[in-house]
Formats: structure tokens, C-alpha cells, sequence
């Protein structure tokens, strides 16, 4: 059987919205694949699913069918695009409950915060909806009499997107929803650990009116077979990842024999500041909220917290009083604010990285310890006396663990900051407005937050800098990776 009573306890059968195979060409199918792969419940191990592990050959049948498809969608007038994505929005707001249920089963993260981001996921989708309408092309006044001269965007074509699992709704759709916007097609291929949530997006598409081969969804364990067919096929003209910098390395690599475009949404090392004039009430309520939402498995979460030495004492203690107090547990039990982490290479990533803290002489002040049991759990945890050779300071944790490091001055706080190769997001607490604007001006992210631990929207550029990645994601800039830019020159007037 495709499901488990393990997903049906929370999903019901008869729902709309689960399908068992990928989507190809308006079909839902699972190609000619011949084995399954088996989707997890973190929280419990358990298995939800049994799904066709497509590969290669599927992936450019799904390619083809994209290709085919797109001349259509890129016709269809602006207006048209828009109303469907509409509806697509629509629907999701409709059924948010039910999808978010799908997503805390396969992904773990609490069944608030689920249904918050298939809220964020329809924002984005909603927020093209209504960029369709507004692809300006512009007009040049040109240096001599006998010429007119002007600028049109077109789309790229076909869009290959491959995401993660932290986010499996959201991501998609700030991808897919200015491609569809503009007149791209996409084939999309999520994280084998969360597939169930985007099969639920396309079964939603497809209600909405997107047309066969627009929107395809292949699902699959082995990823780099389908990312090679993706970068490798030239009906392709543009990949757009999320995930970690190791794999947008290699994807970029293998993007280059076609000069492919890319867009890449990579690894942080968030530095999270509070200065002695922060208002600290603020900044604990920053630090909770960027560093342990997701349970830490976040590209924008906070994983460095550099704390002026004046209220470094305070700010710990503070911090840690309410890590503590922080329910611990299933995402469908009512009340708990941190799940499991997605799966045991996770959780051995984060406990590496508190063992080497401690061994290297920082303080547990609370959790510090996987939890025992079926699940993935690792308790929510404040480290002091962190220093910069220690393995947090320099790599993404991708866990609810708060590093504390000490500091002095604003010209150190900033040089510690800057110092590793990630460029994604940054935070910092303060009370002066002239140092609010240095530091702001300093830190070297493409995103950052001052006097706030949440900075996701739609209507914003996600997107960072350095290793971090190409490219941004949301607000009216993020239809720009979807599309190419023609000057029209009229000669002999
Ligand atoms: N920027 C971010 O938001 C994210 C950062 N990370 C960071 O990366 C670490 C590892 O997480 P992990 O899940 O392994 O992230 P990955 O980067 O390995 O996975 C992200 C996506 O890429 C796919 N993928 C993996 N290898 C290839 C390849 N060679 N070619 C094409 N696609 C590929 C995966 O497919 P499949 O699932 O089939 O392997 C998945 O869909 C985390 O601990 C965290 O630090 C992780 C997720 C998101
Ligand atoms: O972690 C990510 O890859 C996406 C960040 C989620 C968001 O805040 O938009």
C-alpha cells in the first residue's frame, strides 16, 4: 500500500490531496520506475509512504513535456496567467489545514508553524499572481534621430527547480510561482525526505487550472541523477536550487558546459549582535524566534550570537530561562514549539557541534542532548564561553542551538561577523540610530534584520551574498531570475 495508517491517523485516505506517484504532463505517474523509496515521520520513524523512486529517464520525459508546453503559457496573455495563479492561491489558503497536516507528517516541524508556512507559501504565490501583470519593458531615448530603442523581457523557457526539505511548500512556490508568472514551465523536483507536500501543490495546480506539462513533479531518491539530467538536458534554460552550498557547487558546475543560468539559495552562518543599548526583552524575543523556529533548520536562523560583554550575563540567562521552558515534541501534539530534526544525519550534525564546543571548553546552560526515543529529537540549547576555533562558529548547525561568543567593541563585533565565506542573513539589536546605520552598512548579507529575529516575506529580496548564492527570491525583483531582457533597436527612421 502507498500510505500508512501512520500518515492516515493524521491524513485522512479519501484526502484530495495525497497522490503516490510524480506528475508528468498533466499524468500523475511513476514513469517506468521500478522500485520505491519510503517517506519517514521523523517524529515517530515511522513510514508514510511508499513512493516510485523516478530517476533520469522521467525527469526528461518531464522536461520534454515543459518544453512543449511552454510557447502556450508564455502566450497566454498576462491577465490569464494571473487568474489561475489566483485560484492556486486561493486553494491553498482554502486547504491550508489539510496540507499543513501532510507537511508536519513528512517534515516534522509543529502543526502551527506547518500551517503558518503554507501561509507563507500562498503569499508567494498570490504576490505573482499579481506581479504577472506588471513585466515592464522600458524605452531608451536613443542618441540619434533615425533610431528607436527599447527593452522587452521574455521568459527563460524551462525551469528545472530542486528544493529542501526544511520548507517543502514555501520553497516551492517561490519558485515555481514567478516562473508560471512569467511564462516559464517547471519541472520540479523536491527533497526525497518531503515529497508528499509538493505532490499536494500540483494536485492543488491542476484544480487551479495550470495546463498540462506547465507544472511537473518528479520524485525520486537520487538526486544527483535527476540534478544531472536537469543541468545536462539544453531544453532546460535555468536551474534554481535551494539547499546546501556543497550541492549548489556541483550544480553550478554542471551548469556551466551550457552557460545554464542559475539561481542559488544556499548555506548561512547568521551572526545575531546585541549590543550593550539593545532593548534585551527584544533581543531574547529576536534570538527565540530566529534562532529555534523550525528547531533550527533554517538557512536565515541565527547560528552565531555574538553578546556584548556588559549584558552577556543577562542576556544568557534570560535566554536560556526561556529555552528551557520550550515544549519539546510531536508537531500534532497541541503546544510544542520545537519538533525533531528531519532525520539522524541531522541530528548527529548537531550533537557533533555541541560536543566540540564543550570539549573545547563552552558551558552547557540548558539541553545539550539528544532525546531519547523513536524520533529525532535534540533538546533546545544555550551554549556560553564560545569562542571562534570551535566547529559553530564556522558551519551551519541546521539545529535549536544558541552559541553564545563574547564581545567587545562594535569594530570586532563586525570583523568577527563578516569573517566566513556565507553571506545570507544577519541580525543585530541596538539602540543608536548612527550605530544602527554603521553596522547595517558593514555586515556583509544580502538580508538583515535590526531590531527583529524574522525577515521572511514575500513582498522581500531573499537572497544572499559570497557562498551564500545568486540571484533573490520574492518581492517584484524575484521575477527578474525568470526572466531574459531583449533590446529592440528600429534602425533607418
Ligand atoms: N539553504 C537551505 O535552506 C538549506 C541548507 N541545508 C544545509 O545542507 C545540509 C545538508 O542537508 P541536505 O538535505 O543534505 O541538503 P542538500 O543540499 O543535499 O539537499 C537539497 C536538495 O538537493 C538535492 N540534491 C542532493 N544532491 C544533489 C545533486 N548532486 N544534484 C542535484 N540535486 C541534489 C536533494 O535531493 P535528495 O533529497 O533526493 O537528496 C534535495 O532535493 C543541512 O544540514 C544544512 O546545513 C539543507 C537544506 C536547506
Ligand atoms: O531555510 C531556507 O532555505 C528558507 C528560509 C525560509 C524563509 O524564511 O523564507
Amino acid at each position: 500500500m502507498a500510505f500508512t495508517t501512520a500518515l492516515t491517523k493524521h491524513v485522512s485516505f479519501s484526502s484530495r490531496f495525497l497522490r503516490d506517484t510524480g506528475y508528468i504532463d498533466g499524468v500523475w505517474t511513476a514513469g517506468d520506475a521500478t522500485r520505491t523509496f519510503d517517506v519517514l515521520n521523523p517524529a515517530t520513524g515511522e513510514v508514510l509512504a511508499s513512493l516510485p523512486d523516478m530517476g533520469a529517464a522521467e525527469t526528461r520525459d518531464a522536461i520534454t513535456a515543459a518544453h512543449v508546453a511552454q510557447p502556450a503559457w508564455a502566450a497566454r496573455p498576462a491577465k490569464e496567467r494571473a487568474a489561475i495563479l489566483r485560484k492556486w492561491h486561493e486553494l491553498m489558503v482554502a486547504n491550508a489545514d489539510e496540507l499543513a497536516a501532510i507537511l508536519t507528517a513528512e517534515m516534522g516541524k509543529p502543526f502551527a508553524e506547518a500551517r503558518g508556512e503554507i501561509l507563507y507559501a500562498a503569499a508567494y504565490v498570490e504576490w505573482y499572481a499579481e506581479e504577472a501583470k506588471r513585466i515592464y519593458g522600458e524605452t531608451i531615448p536613443a542618441p540619434s534621430n533615425d533610431k528607436r530603442m527599447m527593452v522587452i523581457k521574455q521568459p527563460v523557457g524551462v525551469v528545472g527547480t530542486i528544493t529542501p526539505w526544511n520548507f517543502p511548500a514555501a520553497m516551492i512556490a517561490r519558485k515555481v510561482a514567478p516562473a508560471l508568472a512569467v511564462g516559464c514551465t517547471v519541472v520540479s523536483k523536491p527533497a526525497e525526505q518531503t515529497p508528499l507536500s509538493a505532490l499536494a501543490l500540483a494536485v492543488l495546480a491542476e484544480q487551479a487550472g495550470v495546463p498540462a506539462g506547465v507544472f511537473n513533479v518528479i520524485v525520486g531518491e537520487d538526486g544527483p541523477a535527476i540534478g544531472k539530467e536537469l543541468c545536462g538536458n539544453d531544453k532546460v534554460r535555468k536551474i534554481s536550487f535551494t539547499g546546501s552550498t556543497e550541492v549548489g557547487r556541483i550544480l553550478m558546475r554542471q551548469c556551466a558546459d551550457q552557460i545554464k543560468k542559475v539561481s542559488l539559495e544556499l548555506g548561512g552562518n547568521a551572526p545575531f549582535i546585541v549590543f550593550d543599548d539593545a532593548d534585551l526583552d527584544a533581543a531574547v524575543e529576536g534570538a527565540l524566534a530566529s534562532k529555534y523556529r523550525n528547531a533550527g533548520q533554517t538557512c536565515v536562523c541565527a547560528n552565531r550570537l555574538y553578546v556584548q560583554s556588559g549584558v552577556y550575563d543577562a542576556f544568557a540567562a534570560r535566554l536560556a530561562a526561556k529555552v528551557a521552558a520550550m515544549p519539546v515534541g510531536d508537531g500534532f501534539e497541541a503546544g510544542v514549539m520545537v519538533g525533531p530534526l528531519i532525520d539522524d544525519k541531522g541530528l548527529a550534525k548537531v550533537e557533533s557541534h555541541v560536543e566540540d564546543a564543550v570539549s573545547k571548553g563552552a558551558k552547557v546552560l540548558t539541553g545539550g542532548k539528544r532525546i531519547k526515543g523513536a524520533g529525532t529529537f535534540f533538546s533546545p540549547t544555550v551554549l556560553t564561553g564560545v569562542t571562534s576555533g570551535m566547529q559553530v562558529a564556522r558551519e551551519e548547525t541546521f539545529g535549536p542551538v544558541a552559541p553564545l561568543f563574547r564581545f567587545d567593541t562594535v569594530e570586532d563585533v563586525i570583523a568577527q561577523a563578516n569573517d566566513t565565506e556565507f553571506g545570507l542573513a544577519a541580525y543585530f539589536f541596538a539602540g543608536d540610530l548612527k550605530k544602527v546605520w554603521r553596522v547595517a552598512e558593514a555586515l556583509e548579507y544580502g538580508m538583515v534584520g535590526i531590531n527583529t529575529g524574522l525577515i521572511s516575506s514575500e513582498a522581500a529580496p531573499f537572497g544572499g551574498i559570497k557562498q551564500s548564492g545568486l540571484g533573490r527570491e520574492g518581492s517584484r525583483h524575484g521575477a527578474d531570475d525568470y526572466l531574459e531582457i531583449k533590446y529592440l533597436c528600429i534602425g533607418n527612421l
